[in-house]
């Protein structure tokens, strides 16, 4: 079968790439093993840059390039951008440390910002950053996740969600921005322990107010017609918070936006840059890797063996 997904990707990591997928009854993320069979996997690269791609249909990037603080911004909050860079700098250098390569699986609710904070995150750390419902898209080989829900339904979606999990807790130097539901299945947490979580809570009220400004098209576990779209998302978000908080709760580490929002004297947690929240994930994750410092398991992918592969893989 041809290679059903596509990705490329960016990182100072040394190469450490994803691909295809099929799922459930397709086949499942391709391993490395897999991919290197398949001849889908490049390597390569400058000096201080890894890139990966994996090609197939219209390969697009998963990560965007951040941008730039803009020089139209006030000085005083050009300031505070560039004090808020240089602390997410520094943060992130102390916790690469600890980290050892581990990846970050970044969780929590629909909209509560796992995407944006991730690409933060992994981009400081010269990390990969993926985002789960992507890859589960690539892997069926549909546009959407609701397109999934609605031709087969949200259990093949999960069946196919634990696939990429599964895939990418063998690999190293990633920040995984996980689907907000990926956290109901037990099995989901065994490949996420293998690295460590981060939950980003955001109170539903900031979360329902997002989501009613972006449209609930793309989240079909919230789109039903609503004169009210924050009413409607505040209601089944509430919802599925009461089923799913004690699962957000096996995080690692808790990112409380309310908190942040209080130490930094703000009222309100609209106020919070995705950088300030970045950086307070950093801080809680340096919390973490210091208490619990990494002992490589048996049948982790190495550094020496994603190297060793790399060459094997560039020589072909
Ligand atoms: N700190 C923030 N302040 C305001 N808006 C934000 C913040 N972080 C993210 N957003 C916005 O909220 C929306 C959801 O963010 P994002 O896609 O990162 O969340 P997510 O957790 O990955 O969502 P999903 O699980 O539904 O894919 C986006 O429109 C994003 O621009
Ligand atoms: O909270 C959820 O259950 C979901 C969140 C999205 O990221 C998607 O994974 C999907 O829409 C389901």
């Amino acid at each position: 079968m041809e290679v059903g997904a596509s990705m490329a990707m960016q990182s100072r990591a040394p190469g450490v790439g994803a691909g295809a997928v099929a799922g459930g009854r397709r086949s499942a993320f391709l391993g490395w093993e897999k991919q290197t069979q398949a001849g889908s996997l490049r390597v390569g690269g400058t000096a201080g840059t890894a890139a990966v791609a994996v090609r197939a249909r219209g390969a697009k990037p998963v990560v965007a390039p951040l941008r730039c603080v803009k020089a139209s911004r006030g000085s005083e909050s050009l300031h505070s951008s560039v004090d808020e860079a240089l602390l997410l700098k520094r943060k992130s250098e102390e916790v690469l440390f600890h980290l050892n390569g581990r990846c970050i699986y970044l969780v929590g609710m629909m909209g509560s910002g796992k995407s944006t904070v991730g690409k933060i995150v992994a981009e400081v750390l010269g990390y990969s950053c993926f985002d789960s419902d992507k890859l589960v898209e690539q892997a069926v080989g549909m546009p959407s996740v609701a397109q999934i829900f609605k031709v087969h339904s949200e259990a093949f979606f999960r069946e196919n969600e634990s696939s990429v999990l599964r895939d990418l807790s063998s690999m190293r130097r990633l920040v995984v921005a996980t689907g907000g539901g990926a956290v109901i299945r037990p099995i989901n947490w065994n490949y996420m322990k293998k690295g460590l979580s981060v939950w980003l809570d955001v109170p539903l009220d900031a979360l329902a107010k997002r989501i009613a400004q972006v449209g609930t098209a793309s989240r079909p576990l919230l789109d039903q017609p609503s004169d009210d779209p924050y009413t409607a998302a505040f209601t089944k978000l509430s919802m599925l918070a009461e089923q799913r908080g004690e699962a957000y709760a096996n995080a690692d580490a808790r990112v409380s936006l309310e908190e942040i929002a209080a130490k930094q004297g703000h009222g309100d947690v609209s106020k919070l840059t995705p950088t300030n929240i970045a950086i307070e994930a950093l801080l809680k994750i340096e919390n973490f890797v210091t208490q619990h410092p990494t002992a490589t398991t048996h049948g982790e992918v190495g550094d020496l063996q994603i190297d060793s592969l790399s060459s094997r893989i560039q020589a072909l």
